[in-house]
This record gives structure tokens, C-alpha cells and sequence, in this order.
């Protein structure tokens, strides 16, 4: 089965489609708001490596789970594929089902939000069979209620992600980025990295405003140029904590930013995953190797961020 990016594909009674790993170039903590959640503003990105997902109609909701991170999540209902399409179900009347197949690649409680982009596709690939329309009230309410990373993944593509993920700006042209993505193999809870910057709800959180990335990816001549300069002004304020709970995390960016060619090094979300931006794919290619080998039980991918 092949799937690309954010493409539904159909064959006799089935539809797939991949389920893209997120990564937050940037990820500013603003505040904790008075519900619990943290306001964020992060730039959000999507990498060509994910998992997959297929559906096939059926008279219930079912779900089957292979591939190589199979068992490290539930196959039943505390599955956020089966959780998603719950939500949708309860929204809509006599939508109809059937049954999905994950199959699970991207390492779990990583930082790259797997379990998000999993809902989000089985979101997609119900609407897609009911005829649901891609920006249907009902698929974004959906999204909301399953986690705050899945509303953003619906459409899996470059934004700013606003609020505790539920304000989403336009979509950024960037261009594509070269990357590296290093697991180092230690999954980390999101709740807990949170509660360890210690906020109260209400309360503020300081630091440098968000750079300009909308601004910056949109420059047309030095679009590069720009967005390096602005990303290299912003970072993510879960770093701390969650190295304070995985040290690891710190030998991972580490030898990124080692690596001949990488111009960025920063984790993604709550982590533990962390990524390196390379001037080109062969930087990528080389760097993903040296890494692989040194640590040969890492999750280490090179891949293309958009
Ligand atoms: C940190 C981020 C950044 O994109 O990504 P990941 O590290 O999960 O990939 C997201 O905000 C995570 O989104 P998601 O993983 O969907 O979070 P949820 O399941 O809704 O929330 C898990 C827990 O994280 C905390 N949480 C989450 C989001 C937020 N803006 N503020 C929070 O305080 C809450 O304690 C919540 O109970
Ligand atoms: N399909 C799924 N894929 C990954 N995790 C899932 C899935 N369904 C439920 N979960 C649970 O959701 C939590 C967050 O998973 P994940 O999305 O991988 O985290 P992160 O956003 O930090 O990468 C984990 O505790 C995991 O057990």
C-alpha cells in the first residue's frame, strides 16, 4: 500500500492514508490558563515519515494494530484512533463505520505525535466515507475533544499553532526543511513535562516574544535565509523540563549539533524526540548514519519537513 502526504487513497473497498509525524520547530509556553492547559505558540511542521492507516467499511467500530511500535499502545478503546472516531460518532448520526488498521512506525509519548496523527487520519478517512466535508464543524470538534495536538494534524500541514492547539493561523509556505529525527528511546509523558514548569493556572510565563515566522517563511527570494535567522530567535520551552526527566535528550541534541551541516538542533513538543536541520539531504543522509550507528538502539530517521 503505498500513501503520501495528506492524500487519501482508495482501492475496492478500502481508503488509507498516512498519518504524519509533527514536529514544533519553536514551542513557546505563554502561560497556564485558568482550565489547566498550557497556552502555547509553536510552528508546527509535518515530516514524510509516519504512520499508516487504512479503513474499510464494516458495521462497527473495530480496529487491528501491527507494525514495529505495535506493542507499545492499546488495540482497544484507549486507542485514540478508536477514541477519535468515537467522538465523530457521538456528533453525527448514523455515521458510518467499519474497521481500521494501524500500522505503527513512530515511536509512543515521543514528542512527535503519533497518537494524534492517528486520530486525525482516522478522522479523515470517516469523514472521507461519509462524505464529511475536510472543514466540517463537527470533524474540528472531534479533533478537539480526542487531544490538543489532533486539530492541527487534520490537515498535517505548516501553520502556527495557537492556544492549547486549537487556534490554527494560515498555512506557511516554507520550504522544505532537511531533517533528522533522533528517539533516543525514552518516552516521555506530555502531562508531566508540563506540570514541570511549575505554573499555577493563571499563571504568565515570560521570556522573548515568538519570532516573526509567518513573516519569515513568506519571503519569497530569502525564504531560507529568513526563516533560519527566525527559527534560531525562537525554542521550546519543554526542553527543560523534560530533560530534567530524560538527560538523554541532552546527548541527543548533542550530537546533532555535531553533525557537519546542521544549522538547528531543538526537541520537538514534550519530547523525548529531537531534530537537526541540515543544509541539504545529503547532510541529512550522512549525519542520520553517524548517529544510527553510534547508537543503534535510537529511532533515527532523515526525512523532509513541510
Ligand atoms: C506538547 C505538544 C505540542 O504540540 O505535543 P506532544 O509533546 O504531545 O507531541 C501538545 O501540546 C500536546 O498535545 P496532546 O498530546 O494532544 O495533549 P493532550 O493529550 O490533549 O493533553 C495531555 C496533557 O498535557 C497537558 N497539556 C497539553 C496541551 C497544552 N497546551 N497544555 C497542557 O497542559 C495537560 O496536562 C493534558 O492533560
Ligand atoms: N494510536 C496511538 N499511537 C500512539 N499513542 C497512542 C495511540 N493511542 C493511544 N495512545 C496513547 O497516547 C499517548 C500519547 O501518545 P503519542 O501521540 O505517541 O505522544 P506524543 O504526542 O508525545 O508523541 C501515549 O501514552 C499512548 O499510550
Amino acid at each position: 500500500m503505498m500513501t503520501s502526504r495528506g492524500e487519501i487513497s482508495r482501492g475496492g473497498d478500502w481508503l488509507a492514508m498516512r498519518a504524519p509525524a509533527k514536529v514544533n520547530l519553536t514551542l513557546h509556553v505563554l502561560g497556564r490558563r485558568d482550565d489547566g492547559y498550557h497556552a502555547l505558540e509553536s510552528l508546527v511542521v509535518f515530516a514524510g515519515t509516519g504512520d499508516d492507516l487504512t479503513f474499510s467499511p464494516g458495521d462497527r467500530l473495530d480496529l487491528a494494530v501491527s507494525g514495529p511500535r505495535a506493542g507499545g499502545i492499546g488495540h482497544g478503546a484507549d486507542n485514540l484512533v478508536l477514541k477519535a472516531a468515537e467522538a465523530l460518532a457521538a456528533l453525527v448520526p448514523g455515521l458510518a463505520l467499519g474497521r481500521f488498521h494501524l500500522i505503527k512506525r513512530l515511536p509512543v509519548a515521543s514528542g512527535i505525535g503519533g497518537g494524534s496523527a492517528d486520530a486525525a487520519a482516522a478522522l479523515r478517512l470517516l469523514a472521507a466515507h461519509n462524505g464529511i466535508a475536510r472543514d466540517d464543524a463537527r470533524l474540528v470538534a472531534a479533533a478537539r475533544a480526542t487531544g490538543a495536538d489532533v486539530p492541527v494534524c487534520l490537515a498535517s500541514k505548516a501553520r502556527m499553532m495557537r492556544g492549547a492547539g486549537e487556534d490554527l493561523g494560515p498555512v506557511l509556505a516554507l520550504p522544505p526543511l532537511f531533517a533528522v529525527l533522533v528517539n533516543p528511546g525514552v518516552a516521555v509523558e506530555t502531562a508531566t513535562v508540563f506540570r514541570g514548569l511549575g505554573l499555577k493556572p493563571g499563571d504568565g510565563w515570560g521570556g522573548e516574544p515568538h519570532p516573526d515566522l509567518a513573516a519569515a517563511a513568506c519571503g519569497v527570494a530569502q525564504a531560507r535565509a529568513s526563516l533560519q535567522a527566525a527559527l534560531a530567535g525562537g525554542r521550546n520551552d519543554l526542553e527543560r523540563p523534560a530533560q530534567a526527566i530524560a538527560p538523554v535528550i541532552d546527548e541527543a541534541l548533542a550530537l546533532l549539533r555535531g553533525a557537519e551541516s546542521c544549522w538547528l538542533a531543538r526537541m520537538s513538543g514534550s519530547g523525548a524526540t529531537v531534530f537537526g536541520l541540515f543544509d541539504d539531504g545529503r547532510g541529512a543522509a550522512a549525519a542520520r548514519q553517524t548517529i544510527a550507528a553510534r547508537c543503534p538502539d535510537w529511532w533515527v530517521k532523515a526525512t523532509v519537513l513541510r
